[in-house]
């Protein structure tokens, strides 16, 4: 393994995961304080800025960088960090990607649920048996609304958002699980050994996503 650069106590390694998170994080980071610009598009999975190093990651592997301490920090959607059943820091909710994880068939479906699709298992299998619903759960990847289309499932746990996935696919959603959003996300040993950076950094991202913060000078982020 290569061993990450500059790990003196005042450098950052921040885990970002790419996809619809990345544009936002960046745009917020650095409105944070942090001097962050959009990776430019390339094969390259390692972003240096001054005092502060990028890892571009697959959204499920941002809580084990966290965890694991290879990234100090991270944003990560609230979905993925239950899923990862990792106990990482989470101080702050930054209010963007929000959508909520739910249990959805097909419009007017009467069969008893007995095998539930997903790419969440971990989070559907304590909502069955919270429910007491003895279903199997099949772990799919992704268009996970088709198992329930095809039969494959009797219903699927999926993220909504406007609902119009759903309504194009005459679908229906009958309970919502939870509610997500993206969090910030950090790991306790470097809160300690970083603290001179990370505490600021939990504090202006604070600022900057509640109302108090934005009356207090920082702009509303949505
Ligand atoms: N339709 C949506 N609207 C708002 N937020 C969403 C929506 N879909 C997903 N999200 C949030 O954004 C996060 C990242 O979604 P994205 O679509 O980039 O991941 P993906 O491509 O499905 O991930 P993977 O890396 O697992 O393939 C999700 O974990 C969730 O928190
Ligand atoms: O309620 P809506 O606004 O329609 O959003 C919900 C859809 O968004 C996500 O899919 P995404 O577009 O990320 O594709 P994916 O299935 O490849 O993850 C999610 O898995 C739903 O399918």
């Amino acid at each position: 393994m290569t061993p990450a650069p500059n790990r003196s106590p005042d450098h950052l390694t921040l885990a970002l995961p790419k996809g619809r998170i990345l544009e936002e994080a960046v745009e917020l980071l650095s409105r944070a304080g942090l001097p962050l610009t959009l990776p430019e598009k390339s094969r390259a999975l390692r972003h240096e800025f001054p005092g502060v190093t990028v890892l571009e990651l697959r959204n499920q592997d941002v809580p084990v960088y966290v965890d694991l301490g290879v990234a100090d920090a991270g944003i990560v959607g609230k979905d993925v960090l239950v899923e990862s059943g990792r106990t990482v820091y989470e101080p702050v909710d930054l209010h963007f990607a929000a959508c909520r994880l739910s249990l959805i068939r097909e419009v007017g479906a009467t069969s008893p649920i007995a095998r539930v699709a997903t790419k969440y298992p971990r989070s559907a299998r304590a909502y069955l048996s919270a429910q007491g619903i003895p279903a199997e759960v099949v772990k799919l990847s992704g268009n996970i609304e088709l198992a329930a289309l095809t039969g494959l499932a009797d219903a699927v746990v999926d993220l909504v958002q406007t609902g119009s996935t759903l309504k194009a696919n005459n679908l229906e959603e009958l309970d919502v699980l939870y509610r997500s959003s993206a969090r910030l996300v950090i790991n306790r040993a470097a809160l300690k050994l970083r603290r001179d950076r990370l505490r600021p950094l939990i504090t202006r991202l604070r600022e900057l996503v509640t109302p108090e913060g934005a009356e207090a000078g920082g702009a509303a982020v949505r």
